[in-house]
């Protein structure tokens, strides 16, 4: 199977999780869109979406599911997500959309996350993924000096502003051996608005996209 046959393998498999009149919390990306289609195809069952991107909402919009403001929602069932790394603990490197800022937010106001990737996305350590961080445009240069010296390397993700008007520095070349720790590290940075490590709020389940079928993990 191709890398995009297995993202539509979990983005489908993920409408087990969707309860009846719910509404459903919806991330970004490649594999989401899969999900977004799968979700489409029983608009008549559910109450309606929170997204987390624009790029997820005019999708959502596009197949005719009614989009609800986060403001409004006092609790998400579910949020399914993609991610671009997800360790053994369902600790995952997110961001690669430069959506993860808004995804943490809906990800946060939900009881269970239901991580949807395929299998080149697992790994024993996060890190080799460049970690997203979404800065305010003007710490830049300070917050890359501050991420130096945690022993990354940032670069500036040319041309990108992500939906909140900020930058994003992707660093390279962090081990991270401690996740839990490294995401408050980072998000204790003044200018930082959030890092792509999701580890004080992981996921609860992973299906995973594989040749052989997907498969569930149950944090
Ligand atoms: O965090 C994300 C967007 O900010 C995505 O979930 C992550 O980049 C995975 O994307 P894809 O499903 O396209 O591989």
């Amino acid at each position: 199977m191709t890398q995009d046959e297995l993202k539509k393998a979990v983005g489908w498999a993920a409408l087990k999780y969707v309860e009846k009149d719910s509404i459903v919390g919806v991330g970004t990306g490649s594999t989401v869109n899969h999900f977004i289609d799968a979700l489409g195809s029983i608009k008549a069952d559910i109450e309606g979406a929170v997204a987390s991107s624009e790029a997820s909402a005019q999708r959502l919009k596009a197949l005719g599911i009614p989009l609800l403001d986060l403001n409004s929602v006092d609790q998400l069932d579910v949020y399914v997500d993609g991610a671009d790394e997800i360790n053994p603990h369902m600790e995952m490197i997110k961001g690669g959309g430069a959506a993860h800022t808004r995804e943490k937010i809906v990800a946060a106001v939900a009881k269970n996350f239901i991580c949807i990737v395929d299998e080149s996305k697992l790994v024993d350590v996060l890190g080799d993924f460049p970690l997203p961080v979404e800065v305010i445009p003007m710490a830049r240069s300070y917050v890359a000096r501050e991420l130096v010296k945690l022993g990354g390397d940032p670069v500036y993700r040319e041309g990108v502003v992500t939906d909140n008007g900020n930058i994003i520095l992707d660093v390279y070349n962090f081990k991270i051996m401690h996740p839990v720790e490294m995401e408050k590290t980072i998000n204790n940075i003044t200018g930082v608005v959030a890092n792509g490590l999701f580890a004080l709020r992981g996921a609860n389940v992973a299906l995973v996209g594989t040749n052989e079928g997907v498969k569930t993990i149950e944090g």
